[in-house]
This record gives C-alpha cells, sequence and structure tokens, in this order.
C-alpha cells in the first residue's frame, strides 16, 4: 500500500524510538522523509539505512533557528512539507521535591515549546499549498497525571493542538494529538522511569506494553489523507489506561 504517495513529512526525534520506526513505516507507504534529532550520529545512521527516500537533518527542537533550517531545507529538497509530527521529547521520574527549576525548564523546553515552535515554522508553508497535517505527540499522561512536568508539558500539547486546529481549519490544515501508553523504547529503560514502568504495568488492562509498531499505525492514519476531516482531536493508544480513570 501507499497511503502517503509522495507526502513529505517531517518527524523530529527521530534517531531512534518511536520517531525512527514512524519514519520507516512512512517510507514503506510511499512517503519521503525528513528525519530530525539533536543525536547527530544516530540521525545519520538511520537515514543511512531508510536510503534515498530520507534526510537527516540535525535538529534542536527547542532553537527558533534550527526549525527555519529544517523548513528551508526541506523545501529545498522536496519543495512542500505535507506532515508534521512533532515526536521529539524527554521524560523525568521526579518527586515535586526533588525536580529543580532548571529540569522543570528543561521538560518544558523540549517537550512543550518545542511543539509551539514546530507548528508556527510550517505554517505559513501549510497556509500557501492550502492543507497540511500537523501530528503532535502528547502522551496518556496528557489525558490523566503521571509524573510531574512531564504531566504538565503533555496536558499542555494537547491544549496547544486544539487552538491551533481552530485557527487553521480554515486553511485546510489539520492539527491532533496522539496519546500513546507504555510504549517499548529506549526512553523507558533510564534509570527511575524503568522502575515505574515495571510497576505501572500490572494496571495496563491489555495487560502489556506496547510496541512502536502499534503507534506508527495511528501515524500514518492521521498523516494520510484518510483523516482529512479529523482536527483538533485526541488519538489514544494506551491498551485502556486511560478507560479506567
Ligand atoms: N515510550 C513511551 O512509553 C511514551 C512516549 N511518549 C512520547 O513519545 C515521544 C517519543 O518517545 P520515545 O520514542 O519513547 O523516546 P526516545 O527517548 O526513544 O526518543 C526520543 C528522541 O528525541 C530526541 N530528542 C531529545 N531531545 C531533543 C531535542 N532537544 N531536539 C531534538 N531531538 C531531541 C532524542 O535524541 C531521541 O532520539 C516523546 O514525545 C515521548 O514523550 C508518549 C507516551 C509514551
Ligand atoms: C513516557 C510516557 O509517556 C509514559 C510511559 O506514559
Amino acid at each position: 500500500m501507499e497511503r502517503l504517495k509522495d507526502k513529505v513529512i517531517i518527524i523530529t526525534g527521530a534517531a531512534q524510538g518511536m520517531g525512527k520506526v514512524h519514519a520507516e513505516r512512512a517510507i514503506a507507504e510511499g512517503a519521503k522523509v525528513v528525519i530530525t534529532d539533536i543525536n547527530e550520529e544516530k540521525g545519520q545512521a538511520v537515514a543511512v539505512t531508510l536510503g534515498s527516500d530520507a534526510l537527516f537533518i540535525k535538529h534542536n527542537v527547542v532553537s527558533e533557528s534550527d526549525w527555519e533550517n529544517v523548513v528551508q531545507t526541506t523545501l529545498e529538497y522536496w519543495g512542500k512539507i505535507d506532515v508534521l509530527v512533532n515526536n521529539a521529547g524527554i521524560t523525568y521520574n521526579m518527586k515535586i521535591e526533588e525536580i529543580t527549576l532548571d529540569d522543570y525548564m528543561k521538560i518544558v523546553n523540549i517537550n512543550q515549546v518545542s511543539v509551539f515552535l514546530g507548528i508556527k515554522s510550517v505554517t505559513a508553508t501549510m497556509k500557501a499549498q492550502n492543507s497540511g497535517a500537523i501530528i503532535n505527540i502528547s502522551s496518556m499522561n496528557g489525558l490523566a497525571g503521571g509524573a510531574i512536568g512531564y504531566t504538565d508539558t503533555k496536558f499542555a500539547v494537547r491544549g496547544m493542538t486544539k487552538a491551533a486546529a481552530r485557527e487553521l481549519s480554515p486553511f485546510n490544515i489539520t492539527v491532533n494529538s496522539v496519546h500513546p501508553g507504555v510504549i517499548h523504547t529506549p526512553m523507558l529503560e533510564q534509570p527511575g522511569v524503568k522502575e515505574a514502568v515495571d510497576k505501572f504495568k500490572q494496571m495496563i488492562p491489555m495487560r502489556r506494553v506496547a510496541q512502536a509498531e502499534e503507534v506508527s499505525n495511528m501515524i500514518i492514519f492521521l498523516a494520510s489523507d484518510e483523516a482529512r476531516y479529523s482536527t483538533g482531536s485526541e488519538f489514544v493508544i494506551d491498551g485502556g489506561v486511560t478507560a479506567t480513570v
């Protein structure tokens, strides 16, 4: 199937984890993919594996000038931007009394301000095209409380999605949020996070962690024309977690 034939897709944080798998799936569906990440070595290696339909651009998602470079380079290379997946993110599992303001501002910048910058950076291009899809990766923690800091940013992504969807709908640009539950990626292998996830697993109604491919299925749908009338909506892939609270 070529559900994304000739679409140009930017995916942030695609050097590993879910972003990498979304890039693989998008190419299999006929897309041209711009992989961005702060980790140049891993990002380049992924692009090499994916071949000529992939382009890697080094990108710190909190930098406005890096965003300008991503948009400019994508337009020079492939002439348009059909889809932006705001996927890059970090997590912590710290208590309120231990998280510092620096920690807090770091997660706000990487998980939340980056999504604002991403939306802002592609808007002029998508408006001129009179088409586009922006997919913002939130979390089940954008629907129900988890760790301080992380939860805050993922609720913000959900709110920002709705505001942008309202403003951009007249230009045929959709903006949606995706809310994964516990997904097997390197993010969850960090000390502190791993232990919390191990404890949490038994509370998942489906009694298992998901694979990244299960989230990619949703990304492919939202990136495709099949989803053209969905905007400002929340797409949940969490094995039933938020259905139980
Ligand atoms: N793994 C999980 O269970 C869940 C993850 N999510 C969200 O899904 C998204 C992807 O997560 P995973 O694939 O699990 O994470 P991951 O840690 O495996 O990959 C994240 C990627 O983002 C990149 N990144 C980090 N800071 C960056 C920056 N400043 N600029 C550019 N790139 C940067 C990293 O280098 C890495 O390649 C994140 O937004 C995360 O919050 C949401 C729900 C569940
Ligand atoms: C990292 C994350 O969003 C989880 C496990 O919900």
